[in-house]
């Protein structure tokens, strides 16, 4: 039989009995709220693909700048990647090692690239929600509240280090995009936000997605803003991997001018972002990081927002 579960009674019943401790039915309950976390990371991936108007970058509509991506690729990829969330938030919920979590980041970005057929869709997404995924499965765990304090701090608590040590790659280290571009620019990128605990997530794109829903945005007006606001205030390397310094700043000036119009509050906000989408384009420029920080930003608010429920098979 199937029964639906509130989180907060996922939560009590591992106050009551700690899951580390625990016997059956709280491992059924464990299991259901990895399963349920790892269904938030992918819905939050797809919200992601399927918004629209987003300047530079692959919807339904068409693919921004991207000669080799389009829906149903991300489709694939995202289908790759179902059960690496639930692995994750699962390692998470077990106390794993950051070395045991690169592993499995690892396979789920060699399973992405076969599934792509060697497009780099969600790289930034399998490390920065996967790293998500396994802090609220140790929440989940050890009766912890699923606020996003919560969330952040037990992600540094348990892999703060690791990350930090992460975000200083070896001469070991493949080069990736990412590292050159930081090299070149001296700028961050998803290492170091890692290493910060996700600045991009709980200080820009979490609040601004609160903000606009208080003002009574739809949920997909309120990803529109958090977009653009994490467009202006991030350092994404996909930016100035795709058009330099020029670029990047090109991008960060364009998502400011659309907020200091009111963003999605303003009555003429999609002819603004249509025009930053067709001016993007010209130029070859997509912010992917920022897209990647949506999804997970996202994915906090979702966990955090107090409706969450998951099922448990009986
Ligand atoms: C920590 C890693 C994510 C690796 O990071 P690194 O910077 O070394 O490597 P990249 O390969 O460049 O990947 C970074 C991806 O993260 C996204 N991103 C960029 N800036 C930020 C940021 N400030 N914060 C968070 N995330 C950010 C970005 O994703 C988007 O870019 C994708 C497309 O990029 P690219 O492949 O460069 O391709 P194109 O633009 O199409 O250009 P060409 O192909 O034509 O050249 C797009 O889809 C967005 O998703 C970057 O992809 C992590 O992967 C890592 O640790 N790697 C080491 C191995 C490992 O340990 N893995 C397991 C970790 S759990
Ligand atoms: N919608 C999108 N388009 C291009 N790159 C992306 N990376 C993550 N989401 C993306």
């Amino acid at each position: 039989m199937k029964q639906l579960l509130p989180v907060s009674t996922v939560v009590a019943a591992h106050a009551a009995a700690p899951a580390h401790a625990h016997g059956r039915t709280s491992e059924h309950t464990l299991r259901a709220a990895c399963l349920h976390t790892a269904i938030v990371a992918i819905r939050s991936l797809h919200a992601e693909i399927m918004l629209f108007p987003k300047p530079g970058l692959v919807s339904p509509v068409d693919n921004g700048s991207h000669a080799d991506m389009d829906v149903a690729l991300f489709m694939r990829s995202l289908f790759s990647l179902r059960h690496y969330f639930v692995r994750m938030a699962q390692a998470g919920a077990r106390d794993t090692a950051f070395a045991q979590l690169k592993v499995l980041g690892m396979q789920a970005e060699q399973r992405m690239l076969v599934a792509t057929q060697g497009v780099n869709t969600h790289r930034g997404a399998i490390f920065a929600l996967g790293m998500l995924c396994a802090a609220v499965g140790y929440c989940h765990a050890h009766a912890r509240p699923l606020s996003a304090d919560s969330i952040r701090r037990t992600l540094m608590e348990q892999w703060g280090d690791a990350l930090i040590m992460h975000s200083m790659p070896s001469a070991m280290s493949l080069p990736s995009n990412g590292t050159r571009v930081a090299r070149l620019y001296a700028v961050g990128g998803a290492r170091e936000e890692g290493a910060k605990g996700f600045p991009a997530v709980f200080e820009i794109g979490l609040p601004q997605i609160l903000k606009s829903l208080r003002r009574d945005a739809t949920p997909a007006m309120a990803q529109i803003d958090a977009l653009f606001v994490l467009m202006a205030y991030m350092t994404d390397t996909n930016t100035y991997h795709r058009a330099g310094a020029d670029g990047a700043q090109l991008v960060k000036l364009s998502a400011q001018a659309f907020i200091a119009q009111g963003g999605t509050a303003a009555p003429a906000w999609q002819a603004t972002a249509g025009a930053c989408h067709r001016l993007f384009v010209s130029k070859h420029l997509s912010p992917g990081g920022a897209a990647d920080m949506l999804a997970a930003s996202w994915f906090v608010f979702q966990i955090s927002a107090s409706g969450a429920r998951v099922t448990e098979q009986d």
